[in-house]
């Protein structure tokens, strides 16, 4: 850590599951991933009550160059802060979009979690005010920042095995209570689709921020039972002359498979390591020639498998996604080309186009109904 680093000052919202994982991976020493130019500082920790804010400081923060963050017992204190240059949000989906606009019009940049809000017209709306107020904003899609998604991206674009036919990928988790209750947004579309929709983008769009929608969506939901939610979702997505994708988002079994993402290009496949959201390795199978084998032919098929891991020192890989924050917040970028707003946007409007096929039920949820329903 360099000490002329001035340290980008976080405010974190909501004191769940992800938010103390974020904040363990925040406060690593950046030095020790090669990250010397960046400095992160936590100076308040906001949630719906104070005790819990402290409790998440003390487990969290006490024994950290952070463990003078100021507790706060509501969101609207840490926006009103005048010592937190950016809010990291991680509540449940329905509350992203209203976090997000009290954070910016409160001035602060923003990193919000995945997905970025509950349908497009929502972070159409925040993007509007983010750009008027000339304020930072991204989805905190991590995976797009890990080792891996550069190494198969470069496999892809070098062009020695030809252009993409088809992809398939999917995601499998057990669910939680969050993840199938309507009024948080619940279902695997919204929780997990992020993931295949990532791996589908890093493919599809070397800029990474494409403005393209897609040619075509097809989408299918599976109820669960119990609150109705979709439990599985399987979507078709096409771009003219890019292949088509056939995405799988699941609640419904939890297997251990042993791909998460399957690239097929005209002369090799790339297989791509469980699981989706933290791949650590991928395998290039090559195909000897374009042409079909003839009949009773055996192919020989060369496997590469190239390990990507998050480097020791790192912590679980949410950090890369914040050193890209505070560069972009240093360097006066008001949004990330890794990372960028218009990937966000292609998702959520791929969503709000599943949903509607797939009709996913009306939400009590802040955010209402999905719009075109
Ligand atoms: N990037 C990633 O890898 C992951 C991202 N996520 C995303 O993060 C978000 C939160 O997920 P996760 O941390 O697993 O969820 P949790 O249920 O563990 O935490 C959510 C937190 O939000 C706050 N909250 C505010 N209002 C509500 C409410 N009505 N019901 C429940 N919680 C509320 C609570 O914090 P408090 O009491 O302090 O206010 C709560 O602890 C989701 O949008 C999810 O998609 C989740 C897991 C992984
Ligand atoms: O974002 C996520 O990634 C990891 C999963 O465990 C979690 O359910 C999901 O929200």
């Amino acid at each position: 850590m360099s000490s002329t680093t001035k340290p980008l000052r976080w405010g974190i919202i909501a004191t769940g599951a992800i938010a103390q994982h974020f904040t363990k991976d925040l406060i690593l020493d950046p030095s020790k991933r090669d990250a010397s130019d960046v400095q992160h500082l936590v100076t308040a920790v906001g949630s719906r009550s104070v005790a819990s804010a402290q409790k998440f400081i003390d487990n969290i923060l006490s024994s950290s160059d952070s463990k003078d963050a100021k507790p706060c017992g509501s969101y609207a204190d840490v926006f009103a802060d005048p010592n937190v240059d950016v809010v990291y949000i991680g509540t449940p989906h329905t509350m992203h979009y209203d976090n997000t606009k009290d954070a910016l019009l409160a001035g602060k940049h923003v990193l919000c979690e995945k997905p970025f809000t509950f349908d497009l017209a929502e972070l159409d709306e925040l993007i509007k005010i983010a750009r008027e107020k000339k304020l930072f904003l991204m989805e905190a899609v991590w995976t797009r920042f890990h080792p891996i998604a550069y190494a198969v991206q470069k496999e892809v674009f070098s062009g020695k095995y030809g252009k993409i036919q088809r992809i398939n990928t999917i995601i499998e988790r057990e669910l939680t209570d969050r993840m199938v209750a309507p009024e948080l947004g619940g279902g695997a579309l919204l929780d997990l689709g992020p993931y295949p929709m990532t791996m589908l983008l890093l493919q599809q769009h070397p800029d990474n921020k494409s403005h393209a929608s897609p040619s075509s969506i097809t989408g299918h939901m599976v109820p669960y039972a119990r609150t109705g939610v979709d439990a599985s979702s399987t979507w078709i997505v096409e771009w003219k002359d890019l292949g088509v994708a056939v995405c799988t988002a699941s609640m419904t079994t939890v297997m251990s498979l042993e791909r998460s993402v399957i690239i097929q290009l005209e002369t090799a496949e790339i297989h791509i390591d469980f699981p989706t959201y933290r791949p650590e390795g991928f395998t290039i199978l090559e195909r000897p020639s374009k042409k079909s084998p003839s009949e009773g032919e055996k192919v020989k098929i060369k496997r590469t498998h190239v390990d990507c891991p998050i480097p020791k020192g790192a912590g679980r890989g949410m950090e890369y996604q914040a050193d890209e924050v505070a560069r972009c917040i240093r360097d006066g970028r008001l949004e990330s080309e890794r990372c960028s707003l218009a990937e966000s946007r292609i998702v959520m409007h791929v969503f709000d186009e599943v949903r509607k096929q797939g009709k996913y039920p009306v939400t009590e949820g802040k955010a209402g109904p999905p719009k075109g329903l």
